[in-house]
């Protein structure tokens, strides 16, 4: 490859692996735009040095072309000689909501889950530096600080277990369209991609006009990147010196538990609840102000932000996953399986029937610190009739569930030099 695409998929690749992130496979998503297929190309030319491959392309079904643009990658996959899945989203139940939103979540949710069906543990992308530009010029219209404004980091924790990486975030856009021009590659065209109705859209046209300084907006990028790094580091030592017994993590949950809970500043706060909970991004800065002090007045108390629970008991901080998520029906025409929680496939029982509820154990009021976020099958009187394998010492009566997923969630202090979310 001469344009840089190749060595950036194995930069970004030495950079995961280095962290021991990937190892057995990665999952290409491939929309079958020019950046996804530049994506693709690049992979095939490395592939005799890089983990087995799949790819997927998951067809929302929001455009007359999509199904012919998801069959079109297909055949060039099976051109290039690797294994590839279209996958139909069912679409939003019921009306309502931000449909483009919706549409990413799902998007994820199902590559998680084709990454957990084949076994891959990245998810790789091919967004870019134009991606990271306008990603930071949205950061800043909504208030955010200069220094805070790094953009995308190159991976960050997708599911537990599964990684998203983004290996071109420093390739120009043009450079993965003439790659694949060059190859003799037709791409797809979403139109919505310029539709000015979308501030993204807005931004995309402004910096194409040249009405940005793009070579200023690279250096303040860079200088965010390093003092995201520099603090993520400070951040992580402070957190290590909490850590009961020396051990940030407890179980194989990812729980977090602290030992001082007065010692922890609304930073570190958040980073807990990012890392435990697992979400993407960080919650509002107000929300975290609020809780910190809720925390501070009480000695025992309990609450949920960002997806994390955090308890106070005495001087100890527990953070661990909320679990008051129900599982979900199937998201694609794909298979009966049913995801909870974003994170385990549940196959369900035959005998359950359509009243199965699949909830976690903590939420029935049971459970110890290392299980409560563990799924528990429920019949239609709300008795257990099956569970995650670890909880059968405590439901001896229960069959275990069929499912794949892992529990915990990596810690961001726990890796050197990475904080995996953003
Ligand atoms: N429907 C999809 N199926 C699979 N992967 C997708 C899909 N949509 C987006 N992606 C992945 O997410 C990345 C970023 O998505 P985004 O919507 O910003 O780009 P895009 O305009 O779809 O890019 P592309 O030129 O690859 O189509 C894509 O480069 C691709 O790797």
């Amino acid at each position: 490859m001469t344009d840089g695409t190749g060595e950036a998929l194995a930069a970004a690749l030495r950079i995961v692996s280095s962290a021991r992130c990937v190892s057995s496979g990665l999952l290409l998503a491939v929309s079958g735009g020019p950046d996804s297929l530049a994506l693709l190309l690049a992979a095939r030319t490395g592939r005799a040095d890089l983990p087995p491959l799949a790819v997927a392309t998951i067809d929302h079904g929001l455009r007359p072309e999509s199904a012919a643009e998801a069959e079109a990658v297909g055949a060039l996959c099976a051109a290039l000689g690797l294994s590839h899945r279209r996958l139909v989203w069912r679409g939003p139940e019921g009306a309502g909501g931000n449909l483009a939103a919706l549409a990413r979540e799902a998007r994820y949710d199902l590559l998680a889950r084709e990454a957990r069906r084949c076994s891959a543990d990245a998810v790789v992308t091919a967004h870019h530096f134009d991606d990271q530009l306008e990603t930071h010029l949205l950061a800043r219209a909504r208030g955010v600080a200069l220094q805070e404004a790094a953009g995308m980091r190159v991976w960050r924790d997708l599911q537990p277990g599964l990684v998203l990486l983004r290996p071109f975030l420093s390739l120009r856009k043009s450079a993965l369209v003439d790659l694949v021009a060059g190859e003799g590659v037709q791409a797809a065209d979403d139109p919505g991609n310029r539709d000015p109705r979308s501030a993204r859209a807005r931004l995309r046209l402004a910096l194409a006009a040249g009405e940005h300084d793009e070579a200023a907006l690279a250096d303040v990028l860079r200088a965010a990147d390093r003092h995201r790094m520099t603090r993520d580091e400070a951040l992580a030592e402070r957190l290590r010196a909490l850590a009961v017994s020396g051990t940030l993590r407890t179980g194989e949950s990812g729980q977090i538990e602290l030992a001082d809970a007065s010692a922890l500043s609304p930073t570190l706060l958040s980073r807990c609840l990012t890392a435990a909970g697992g979400a993407a991004v960080t919650p509002p800065t107000r929300a975290v102000l609020r809780l910190a002090e809720a925390l501070a007045a009480r000695r025992r108390f309990t609450a949920t932000l960002n997806g994390c629970r955090v308890e106070r008991q005495g001087d100890r901080l527990l953070f661990l996953r909320e679990y008051g998520r129900e599982g979900i029906a199937p998201m694609s025409t794909e298979g009966p399986d049913v995801t909870f929680d974003h994170r385990f496939d549940i196959r369900p029982p035959a005998e359950a029937g359509r009243a199965m509820r699949i909830v976690a154990w903590g939420s029935l009021g049971r459970g110890n610190l290392r299980d409560r976020t563990l799924p528990v099958a429920l019949d239609e009187s709300d008795r257990p009739i099956a569970c995650h394998p670890a909880l059968a010492p405590k439901l001896p009566s229960c069959a275990p569930l069929v499912l794949r997923g892992r529990v915990g969630w990596r810690l961001w202090a726990d890796l050197p030099g990475s904080a995996p979310f953003m």
